[in-house]
């Protein structure tokens, strides 16, 4: 019999969710995916490799990688009534709602959406991997009243999503390091918004649905919002003396500085945005300008001094963007895109394994009120 009076805010620390999907192991220091640790694998294995490890349990041979690759690149393609109704939203909506909206969209096209099997499930997963970078990328060009982009066929999966961003083709650099980041952001244990996703998926509720409400929950700043919000400062701050003059400015009005804390890693360094520092100091090396760079470092800097606190993956991952050249208001879907994945993993698990999520509370109102006669 749990003890139902212990309320511990925000769940802290609470175990809510048995899984063999990951683990964020903070003695060790290691972010375990199926036994795997990713920070590990992210040096030698791309986004690929992650998806199969994470859906069919394996890393994948170079045969396996190549039928993964071509099974989304067939799902590239969404359907001209997602154009449309992205062509409906007012131009001011956010690139996350334009999302919401379109994963939501996708459900009305599945015929089966009852059908919670694992194989089911997991065509779905493809589909959605395939599909929502087009979703991500044209959302922003439709929103921008440009040309909805075609996929690239005869690019990586990455380059392809890049491609779809920019307009431009890649370098092999950049390719590397976006590839990364997604490997980077692919899973993490049980954040907002997978806890949302299995809360959703534990009342027997469908995998779009689930998404649905896992893009509303990293569009908050406390969480995958944090990335834009970044840069926005770094945007804002212009000079390395700028940022810490914003960044003190902050602090002394109690404010919180996004990209830094975590709720897991607390007062250490997200090892995740160790990783994204050395992507952008090798962007910088490319044209010599290392602004960000020196920025971001002034800022890690006063936040250890002044508040004991260390960056998180969204503090490197925000200047990383804007250096391959992606607008600010994509930061938080590319998240979520890569994210997918690990989503995808999360609600199948559930489904398998379910019991319905429904905790109950700490009754601080009034009580014996009665109606006059
Ligand atoms: C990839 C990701 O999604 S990572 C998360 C991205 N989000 C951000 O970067 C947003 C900024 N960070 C935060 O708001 C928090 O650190 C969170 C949401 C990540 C974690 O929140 P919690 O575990 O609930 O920590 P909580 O907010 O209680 O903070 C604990 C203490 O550290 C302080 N603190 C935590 N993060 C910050 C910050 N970024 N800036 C300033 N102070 C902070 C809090 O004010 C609090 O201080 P207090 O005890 O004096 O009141
Ligand atoms: O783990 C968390 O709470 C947030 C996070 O870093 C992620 O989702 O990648």
């Amino acid at each position: 019999m749990v003890n139902t009076n212990q309320f511990i805010p925000g769940l802290e620390g609470v175990i809510a969710s048995e899984t063999k999907i990951s683990f964020l192991d903070t003695v060790n220091s290691e972010i375990v995916i199926k036994g795997y640790d990713l920070l590990a694998l992210s040096k030698t294995k791309g986004y690929l490799d992650i998806v199969h490890l994470l859906l069919e349990g394996t890393i994948p041979n170079e045969a396996e990688k190549q039928h993964l690759e071509e099974t989304l690149k067939q799902e590239y393609d969404v359907p001209d009534e997602i154009i449309q109704v992205l062509s409906l939203l007012p131009k001011t909506a956010h690139p996350m709602d334009a999302l919401r909206t379109g994963v939501s969209f996708l459900a009305s096209f599945d015929t089966e959406l009852l059908n919670r099997e694992h194989s089911t499930n997991l065509k779905r997963a493809y589909q959605l991997l395939g599909k929502i970078p087009n979703i991500v990328a044209n959302s922003y060009h439709i929103l921008h009243s440009e040309e909805p982009v075609q996929p690239l066929q005869d690019l990586s999966y990455s380059a392809n999503f890049l491609y779809m961003i920019t307009g431009k083709k890649p370098t092999e650099l950049e390719e590397k390091i976006f590839d990364r980041s997604l490997v980077l952001y692919s899973e993490h244990e049980l954040p907002n918004s997978t806890f949302t996703a299995r809360v959703i998926a534990s009342t027997l509720s469908d995998l779009y649905g689930a998404l649905t409400g896992a893009v509303a929950s990293l569009k908050g700043h406390l969480h995958g919002g944090a990335n834009e919000a970044v840069m926005e400062m770094l945007q804002d701050a212009q000079t390395v003396e700028g940022f810490k003059h914003l960044l003190h400015d902050k602090l002394s009005k109690k404010e919180k500085i996004m990209g830094f804390g975590h709720r897991v890693y607390m007062k250490k360094m997200d090892p995740r945005a160790a990783m994204m520092k050395e992507a952008l100091k090798e962007l910088s090396a490319v044209n010599g300008d290392d602004l960000l760079l020196q920025m971001c470092e002034a800022g890690e800097q006063i936040m250890r001094e002044e508040k004991g606190l260390f960056p998180n993956l969204d503090y490197y991952a925000a200047p990383v963007y804007w250096k391959l050249g992606i607008p600010i208001p994509l930061y938080t879907p590319i998240f979520f895109s890569s994210r997918t994945v690990g989503l995808c993993a999360h609600v199948m698990e559930q489904h398998e394994n379910n019991r319905i999520f429904r905790p109950r509370v700490l009754y601080t109102g009034a009580r014996n009120l009665r109606v006059e006669d």
